[in-house]
């Protein structure tokens, strides 16, 4: 996988070689260029922003360098990227995204800030590449560069080879294998910590009764953390009323 990321704030990128991440690279399961937008201004401020059209407070990255990164980008690549950027106003990134994402070949990520980017730049890569917006999360953060690093990981550890052990990315929180509900506790060593103890069932080897054992943690953590991943359950009282009727 390609992965080129379009940033004001390229050295929020250096941490990339330190993780799992740097070995992949190194493995050449992944390769990624970091480009600093600046690179295609051509004022003596290197100006990325300006005022917003019909008022408001804060500033709007200006279309012009978006535009000539993107130019710059594609006129390396054989075909088009898919174009991300994370957004508070995005899609929901999911794990249902990342494996979409892991699955394409070449990824241009865009790190807006600010209060955005004009919006003609999201407008006019559409007519060349296909485009996601997507939002991690119902929060405002000050940049697009902490997404980029979060789906990053989220994407490049799926792709083969990543992951010392595939077996560990099956029974994960939110993936599609455990229905999507929320993983069970897990414990190590030793059996006995601040008098806590391990769960006996854990210990019994009967990997059955671990198995029901865990669901039914998963099912417990959903209900009482996630009830928006179970199916549609009415209420306790209405299926009081429901027996009763
Ligand atoms: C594209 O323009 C902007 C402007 C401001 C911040 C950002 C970064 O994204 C987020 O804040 C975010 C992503 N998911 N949840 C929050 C992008």
């Amino acid at each position: 996988m390609q992965a080129d990321i379009v940033t004001i704030f390229p050295d929020y990128f250096a941490p990339l070689d330190l993780s799992l991440i740097g070995k992949a690279r190194a493995a050449g399961l992944v390769d990624w260029r970091v480009h600093d937008l600046r690179a295609w201004t051509h004022d003596r401020h290197r100006t990325v922003d300006d005022t917003p059209y019909g008022g408001g407070a804060g500033m709007v990255m200006k279309p012009e360098p978006w535009g000539e990164a993107f130019d710059a980008v594609l006129g390396r690549a054989d075909a088009p990227p898919t174009l991300v950027v994370p957004t508070p106003s995005g899609e929901p990134f999911r794990q249902a995204t990342a494996h979409e994402f892991a699955a394409l070949p070449h990824l241009l990520f865009a790190c807006g800030r600010y209060e955005g980017i004009d919006a003609r730049v999201v407008e006019h890569a559409r007519t060349r590449m296909p485009v996601r917006e997507v939002s991690l999360g119902d929060y405002v953060l000050n940049g697009g560069e902490v997404a980029v690093l979060a789906i990053l990981e989220a994407v490049v550890r799926l792709l083969p080879g990543v992951v010392g052990n595939p077996a560990s990315l099956v029974e994960e929180s939110h993936s599609v294998a455990g229905a999507g509900w929320l993983e069970y506790p897990v414990y190590t060593k030793p059996l006995s910590w601040r008098g806590l103890d391990v769960p006996p069932v854990l210990l019994s080897g009967h990997h059955g009764q671990v198995a029901a054992w865990r669901a039914e943690q998963s099912l417990e953590r959903t209900r009482a953390r996630r009830p928006d991943l179970l199916p549609d359950t009415p209420p306790a009282a209405e299926i009081g009323d429901a027996e009763l009727a």
